[in-house]
């Protein structure tokens, strides 16, 4: 294990720091990170839009991204980092992280409750910033059996509805703008299923002022609470930052007065509603109204980017590739002629190609790099590695589909690459460490419990825009296709998007489904 000690900021970068006033934030942090440690520094350069704006940087990850990805590759599988007061741990072999995560869940599954993290949890509410006390294990169990595959399957006219609006959507907007970043469009359908399945509430279009609401809970969410988050985390003697430039002020107000109001008048509507829906569920489970309200923010904001930018991934990834489309329209035509309509998530193993490139885009373009940091409880040790307690430990899940010792070739898409293996991904995850298919949904105690249903959601996606669309790359001004460069990509706090890109989803003329994409 290499230790890449960072060092705690000497009195020029204090000074730095505090003369930038407005440039405190991770951007310092991770400049840190874009030096290599040893003998003198090695710059790697940083993207430039990157702009430190209060505390945390937007974009600013893509190069801790890679340089992280470096170190575990030329380093090993464990790098260490001292990051002002704390020690983290990279781990980017998937071995290792199964050995710490699952076989050492009861003392590897805290979670380290920074500054933002306690705002957004009110002080350790909720499931996924809270540690595993009685009661995050109770709340993990409602949300578990809320979405246990059974339940999933009672929701799977939702499910399809969701699906085919928001084709619908794409290929209007196409129509509309020729060409368009899909991804609002692919963020409203998975916010309608949570949001349908819990709140029976739900969003017609982009355009709605409820979808814009919620994107407006999601986006400081998601960039504060990443693991680049605001460098005061790091560095507690720096907390004083947080007061100094309202970004603890802005993150209180943030919460006050839109996350709160807003989970509050979705739990009202779901509870008043006519319809089924889960709130209903939750409410008899007699949780803290503060405790439910964080828990409901904690699946919108995991469950709706997490989905979207995974779909959104997916049709880039084959934008160019009209031979994998056209073996994805294969498979779901030849359902189509034989049942009459289209395939459910049960009879998937009819689609083993669509089945394998879904786990292989998933891999090659995780939809978040780094998951979520868990906390050691007690020292461990683990083969020769010692972890002291308090040592963070970020999962490098890109490092790890990209580890060559896990995956043959792992630089390359291929969508055959997962053939073999048609079981679910919930199977997988559960299953033999060796056999795992990829590390999206992370590890252990702490593993995504919406698994199933993101499954599902993907699948349904991917079936109905490939049953009726071409997915094509932009035109340039003089009308040529412009292939999107997929190692473009922007690390948004908890999640990693594409870069900014425009795509066209154009009807199928050749689909047996055309009537009824007319209807
Ligand atoms: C493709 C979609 C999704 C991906 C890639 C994803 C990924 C993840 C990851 C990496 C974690 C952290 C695991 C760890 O700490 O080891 C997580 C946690 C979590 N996810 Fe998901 N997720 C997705 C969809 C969903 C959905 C649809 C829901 C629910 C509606 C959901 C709810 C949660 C919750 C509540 C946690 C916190 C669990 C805990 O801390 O105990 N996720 N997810």
């Amino acid at each position: 294990m290499l230790d890449l000690s960072i060092p705690i900021p000497n009195g020029k970068h204090q000074a730095l720091l505090v003369s930038a006033a407005t440039a405190v934030s991770a951007y310092y942090l991770f400049s840190f990170l874009g030096k290599e440690k040893k003998s003198g520094f090695k710059e790697i350069p940083i993207p430039g839009s990157s702009l430190p704006i209060f505390g945390h940087l937007f974009s600013l990850g893509e190069s801790s991204m890679h340089t992280l990805e470096q170190w575990n590759k030329e380093l090993g599988p464990v790098v260490q980092l001292k990051m002002g007061t704390q020690t983290w741990f990279v781990l980017s072999d998937p071995f290792l992280a199964h050995e710490i995560f699952a076989s050492n869940g009861l003392i590897a599954s805290e979670r380290p409750l920074y500054t933002f993290h306690n705002l957004f949890s009110h002080g350790g509410l909720g499931i996924a910033f809270s540690n595993p006390t009685k009661r995050w294990k109770k709340a993990r169990t409602s949300v578990l059996e809320m979405l246990a595959p059974s339940r999933v399957m009672d929701f799977s006219d939702i499910l399809h509805f969701e699906s085919d609006h928001m084709v619908k959507q794409l290929l209007t907007t196409t129509a509309k703008e020729g060409q368009f970043n899909p991804l609002m469009v692919l963020n409203a359908a998975s916010l309608n299923v949570v949001t349908t399945i819990v709140f029976a509430q739900r969003v017609d279009s982009v355009d709605d002022p409820l979808f814009k609401e919620v994107m407006e809970f999601l986006r400081p969410s998601n960039e504060y609470l990443g693991v680049e988050g605001p460098i005061t985390q790091y560095f507690p003697a720096l907390g004083f930052m947080d007061t100094l430039l309202g970004t603890k002020r802005f993150f209180r107000n943030y919460l006050a007065t839109i996350r709160d109001p807003l989970i509050d008048k979705l739990i009202k509507h779901g509870a008043e509603s006519g319809k089924d829906c889960l709130i209903k569920n939750f409410l008899e489970y007699d949780i803290d109204p503060k405790d439910l309200i964080v828990m409901m923010s904690d699946l919108i904001l995991a469950g709706t980017d997490t989905a979207a930018i995974t779909v959104s991934w997916f049709v880039l990834l084959v934008s160019s590739r009209p031979d994998i489309q056209q073996k994805l329209r294969a498979e779901i035509d030849a359902f189509y002629n034989t049942h009459h309509r289209l395939p459910t998530f049960k009879e998937r193993d009819e689609l083993p190609y669509m089945i394998s490139a879904q786990k292989e885009s998933m891999r090659y373009r995780a939809s978040t790099v780094y998951g979520l940091p868990h906390m050691l409880k007690e020292d461990l040790v683990v083969r020769n590695y010692s972890f002291p307690k308090g040592a963070i430990f970020i999962p490098n899940l890109r490092g790890m589909h990209m580890n060559p010792d896990f995956y043959t070739d792992p630089e390359t898409f291929n969508p055959e690459r997962f053939l073999h293996d048609p079981r679910t991904m919930t199977a997988s995850a559960n299953g033999n460490i060796n056999n795992r298919d990829h590390f999206n949904f992370g590890f252990g105690r702490r593993m995504c419990p919406g698994i199933h249903m993101a499954e599902v959601q993907v699948f349904n996606a991917c079936v109905r825009i490939f049953a009726r669309c071409v997915v094509a790359p932009p035109l340039d001004a003089d009308g040529n296709e412009v292939p999107i460069d997929s190692s473009i990509s922007l690390q948004a706090g908890i999640v990693h998007l594409p870069g900014d890109h425009e795509i066209r989803f154009l009807p199928r003329t050749d689909s047996p489904l055309n009537e009824s994409v007319s209807a």
